[in-house]
């Protein structure tokens, strides 16, 4: 496959749990080494649309090709290319963490270094402990490590650092942008807004089985959503105003007040975009219901 080829191309891709329409119509195409967010509220179809990629799930309509491969024709050396961490953890086995990895290293043709694995997730002073005497979040680091222990071209990670503290999350983010720098194509879905804006090139924001908006997770939303405001306390009580141009307004304001108490100029998250493009999406289903 050319690399101007996408990693990963979805076409209208359906999938109904009985009588019940779980993804309504989504496409989107991935390049390679691109690192993509699927973000949504829960039961919004992100897992269900991961995993027809994974190939773990048949859909019901649609074309998707993961690395040129129709996932329901995958084969063991094209699932050798993809490295998959699902959202629930199920490590809790009665072996070391080495001895995991290094039973995972040897299913793959060129495996990364296990020594290299456990460092990369923070778990040197745990190889030699038994997986289930872990605590959640080092067995969630387990199943970062057995996602790329085996170099995949594709990496897709659902909700990843949940139940990692604060310090693992950042340490976990260092990791997935070496991973990307090499060149590794990605696919990220979680609750974290934080995590996404952090990680990822694109976003795409599923509701209700249906692709709402996408776009660089910088240009996501309408572009009034993501005007900067500007908020500041004087003797009359607290301000605020949204503006295009927020240095121009503190200049004015300090050239008038002189020192504001309590300035700030806050731009819109990543998240106040997402919950407002969720909230609108929520607002148009109810209206149409
Ligand atoms: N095996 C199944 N049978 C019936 N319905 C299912 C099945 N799996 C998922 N669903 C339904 O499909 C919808 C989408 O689920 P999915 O797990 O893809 O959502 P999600 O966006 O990943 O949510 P979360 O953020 O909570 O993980 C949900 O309403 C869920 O109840």
């Amino acid at each position: 496959m050319s690399s101007t080829s996408p990693a990963i191309s979805v076409h209208d891709l359906h999938k109904r749990y009985g009588g019940f329409t779980a993804v309504d119509g989504v496409s989107f195409e991935i390049a390679h080494g691109e690192t993509f967010a699927l973000l949504g509220p829960n039961g919004a179809g992100k897992s269900t649309t991961v995993e027809i990629l994974e190939g773990y799930r048949d859909r019901s309509g649609g074309e998707v090709t993961v690395l040129g491969v129709d996932p329901r024709r995958a084969t063991l050396e094209w699932k050798a290319r993809l490295g998959i961490v699902l959202q629930q953890t199920g490590e809790s086995g009665n072996v070391t963490v080495r001895e995991q990895l290094a039973h995972f290293a040897s299913l793959y043709p060129q495996p990364r270094d296990v020594a290299e694995v456990i460092a990369a997730v923070g778990l040197e002073e745990k190889a030699g402990t038994r997986i289930k005497a872990l605590s959640g979040g080092q067995r969630r680091r387990v199943d970062v490590a057995l996602g790329i222990i085996g170099r995949p071209e594709v990496l897709f990670l659902d909700e990843p650092t949940t139940g990692f503290d604060p310090e693992a999350r950042r340490q976990f983010w260092e990791l997935i942008r070496s991973l990307s720098r090499e060149g590794t194509t990605i696919v990220l879905t979680t609750h974290y807004l934080d995590e996404a804006a952090q990680l990822s090139d694109r976003a795409a924001v599923i509701a209700g089985g249906r692709l709402i908006d996408m776009g660089a997770v910088n240009e996501l939303g309408p572009a009034d959503a993501r005007i900067p405001i500007v908020r500041w306390r004087s003797a009359t009580g607290r301000h605020e105003e949204r503006t295009e141009e927020p240095a121009a307004l503190v200049s004015r304001l300090t050239a008038e007040f002189g020192e504001l108490a309590e300035l700030e100029v806050i731009r819109p998250s990543l998240e106040d975009v997402y919950l407002g493009l969720v909230e609108a999406a929520e607002a148009r289903e109810e209206a149409a219901a």
